[in-house]
C-alpha cells in the first residue's frame, strides 16, 4: 500500500532522510530526478523530444535533472526556466550550472510573449516535462505562470507532472487560480494527500510512486486499490451463514432507498435481507424485489422483535425529516450489541451524544452530512478532511467512510483513500448503494474497504456498458456481479 501524506509529512520526510542518510538536497534532488526519468524510460523509451517547463524551485531542479538524463541519451532537451532567477533554489542553480557546462539548451522566460516566441521556434515536441510547482506551491497562480499552464493545457502533447501537477494544492487538492491537467504524474516517495481529493483527480489520470529509499514516518494514511476476492462460499451452509440484515428507515417520497439498500446487500452477499419502516409508511414501499423481507414497525416492541438475531442494522435512510419514531429507533439501536450502519439523517443523531452502548458504528457521509456533524461548512470539511476525521473519530468513537471523490474510510487504526470510483457514481440512489454492501461486509465482519471499492469497481463496470451520465444506481447493483466474477 502506498502512504499518503500532507506536504508537513513530505517535509518531514526529507528531514529525516538527510539526517539519517546523510545525503544533501541537491544530492537527493539528482537521485529523484534521476530515478523519474529511469521509470519514464521503461513505460515510454520512444519519445525523442523533451520541452521541460521548470519554475525557481527544486521542482524545477527535478525536471531539469530528468533533462540531463534525456540529454545523457541523445534526446533532444528544451529547457526552459520560467520566473525571476533571483528566486532560483541553490540546488537548481547547481543544475543550470551543469547545463551550461555541458552546452545544453536552456533559456529564461520572464514575459509571456517571449515564451510564446520560444516554443513557436521548438517544430516538434513529444513530451512536455512540467517542473513548475510542487510542494513549494505558494499562493493562487497568476500572470506568466497561469499564462503558461494554461498554454499547456491547450497543447495536444503528453504531459508529465512531476510531484503534482504544477497549480494544484498538493495538500487540499484544490486548483489554485488554474493547474496543469497531467497525463503522467510521478509523484515522489509517497503519494501527496491533494492527488486524492478535491480537483486532484481531475488533474491526474496515471499516478506513479517514485520510490527513492527516503526515510518513512509513520502516519498510518495509506492508499487502498486492490479488492480481494469474498471469501468461498461452503456446500454446507444456509442462509443465516451468510447473515441476516436490517434497513431501517423511510418516509413517503423517498421509500425507494430502503430497496435500493436492502437489494444491494443481497447482491453483495449476505444470506438475508429485510427492509422495514414506520407501520404508516407501509403503503409507500418500493416492493419491487421479492426475495427482499418487508417489515413494519409501529412501536419499540415491534423493533426489538425485529431486530432480534440481527448481524448488522443499517439506519437512515429515506427520512426527510425526524419524527420521535425515528428518535426511538436511534435510542434503542444503540444500546445493542449488534453493529450500525448510519447513513444519511442517521448520522445527524450522534450529535446528541447520547451514551451508546454499541461498539461498532459506522457512519458514511459525504461533504455536506460531515460538516452539519462536524458543525462546520462544507469548504472547511474539503479543506482538512483528514483532521476532521480524525476529531469525529475522537469524539463518537465511530468508524468513518467520508464519501467524495476519493472515498476515505477511517477507523482507530488507519485511514485509507479510496479512489477507484467514477463520476457516475455522483448520481441518486448510489450512495443507498453503497450504504447496503457496507451492511453486508459489515454483517459478515468483511474489511469495510473492500466494500467501498466493490462500489467502485461495480461504477466502474457499469460505466464500461452505458454511457456514464445515464448510470443509475440500480445499473451498480447490477454489476456488482461482474466485479465478484473478475475478482475470483
Ligand atoms: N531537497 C528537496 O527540497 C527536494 C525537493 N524535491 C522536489 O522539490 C519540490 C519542492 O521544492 P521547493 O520547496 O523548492 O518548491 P517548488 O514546488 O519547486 O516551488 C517553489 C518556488 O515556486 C514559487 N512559487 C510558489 N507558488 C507560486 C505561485 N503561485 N506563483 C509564483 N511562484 C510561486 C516559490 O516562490 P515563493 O513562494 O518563495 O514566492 C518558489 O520559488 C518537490 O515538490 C519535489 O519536486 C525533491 O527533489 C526531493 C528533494
Ligand atoms: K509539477
Amino acid at each position: 500500500m502506498e502512504q499518503v501524506v500532507t506536504i508537513k509529512e513530505m517535509k518531514e520526510i526529507e528531514q529525516k532522510t538527510y539526517a539519517v542518510q546523510h545525503i544533501s538536497s541537491f544530492d537527493l534532488m539528482v537521485k529523484v530526478g534521476k530515478e523519474i526519468y529511469k521509470t519514464f524510460q521503461k513505460e515510454d523509451s520512444k519519445s525523442k523530444t523533451f520541452l521541460l517547463l521548470c519554475g525557481t524551485g527544486n521542482n524545477g531542479g527535478d525536471a531539469l535533472v530528468f533533462g540531463e538524463e534525456a540529454f545523457k541519451q541523445n534526446k533532444k532537451v528544451h529547457a526552459v526556466i520560467i520566473g525571476q532567477p533571483s528566486k532560483q533554489t541553490e540546488e537548481s542553480l547547481l543544475m543550470i550550472k551543469r547545463y551550461q557546462d555541458q552546452n545544453m539548451e536552456l533559456s529564461f522566460v520572464e514575459h509571456y510573449r517571449d515564451f510564446i516566441t520560444l516554443v513557436d521556434q521548438i517544430n516538434h515536441i513529444d513530451i512536455i516535462i512540467d517542473g513548475l510547482f510542487g510542494i513549494g506551491l505558494s499562493k493562487k497562480v497568476a500572470g506568466l505562470y497561469k499564462d503558461v499552464i494554461d498554454w499547456m493545457n491547450q497543447q495536444k502533447i503528453k504531459t508529465l507532472s512531476i510531484d503534482c501537477p504544477s497549480g494544484l494544492n498538493a495538500d487540499t487538492g484544490e486548483i489554485m487560480g488554474t493547474a496543469v491537467k497531467a497525463d503522467l504524474t510521478y509523484t515522489i516517495e509517497a503519494y501527496k494527500q491533494g492527488l486524492l481529493i478535491n480537483d486532484g483527480l481531475d488533474c491526474t489520470k496515471d499516478i506513479k510512486v517514485i520510490h527513492v529509499g527516503m526515510e518513512s514516518i509513520p502516519n498510518q494514511k495509506f492508499l487502498y486499490d486492490t479488492f480481494q476476492p469474498m471469501p468461498t462460499r461452503i456446500h454446507n451452509s444456509h442462509k443465516y451463514h451468510y447473515k441476516n440484515v436490517l434497513t431501517i428507515g423511510g418516509q413517503v417520497g423517498v421509500m425507494g432507498a430502503l430497496t435500493l439498500a436492502g437489494q444491494s446487500a443481497l447482491v453483495s452477499g449476505v444470506g438475508l435481507s429485510t427492509i422495514a419502516t414506520n407501520i404508516q409508511h407501509q403503503d409507500h414501499f418500493v416492493r419491487s424485489i421479492p426475495e427482499l423481507m418487508y417489515e413494519v414497525i409501529q412501536d419499540q416492541k415491534d423493533l426489538l422483535k425485529l431486530i432480534n438475531k440481527k448481524d448488522a442494522i443499517l439506519f437512515g435512510l429515506g427520512i426527510k425529516a425526524s419524527t420521535p419514531f425515528e428518535q426511538m429507533i436511534f435510542d434503542t439501536l444503540i444500546q445493542t450489541d449488534i453493529p450500525l450502519v448510519l447513513d444519511a439523517a442517521g448520522i445527524l443523531f450522534l450529535k446528541q451524544k447520547k451514551h451508546s452502548k454499541n461498539q461498532r458504528i459506522i457512519i458514511t457521509p459525504h461533504y455536506g452530512e460531515f460538516a452539519k456533524l462536524m458543525d462546520v461548512d462544507v469548504n472547511t470539511i474539503s479543506q482538512n478532511p483528514t483532521y476532521y476525521i480524525n476529531q469525529c473519530i475522537n469524539i463518537y468513537h465511530c468508524e468513518v467512510v467520508l464519501k467524495g471523490p476519493s472515498t476515505i474510510y477511517a477507523n482507530q487504526n488507519q485511514m485509507l483513500y479510496l479512489n477507484q470510483g467514477t463520476p457516475a457514481l455522483a448520481k441518486a440512489g448510489s450512495g443507498d448503494v453503497l450504504a447496503g454492501i457496507i451492511l453486508t461486509f459489515a454483517s459478515r465482519n468483511l474489511p469495510i474497504e473492500h466494500a467501498i471499492l466493490l462500489h467502485m469497481f461495480a461504477g466502474q463496470e457499469a460505466k464500461s456498458k452505458k454511457h456514464v451520465e445515464s448510470i443509475l444506481a440500480q445499473d451498480i447493483i447490477n454489476s456488482i456481479h461482474l466485479v465478484y466474477k473478475k475478482y475470483g
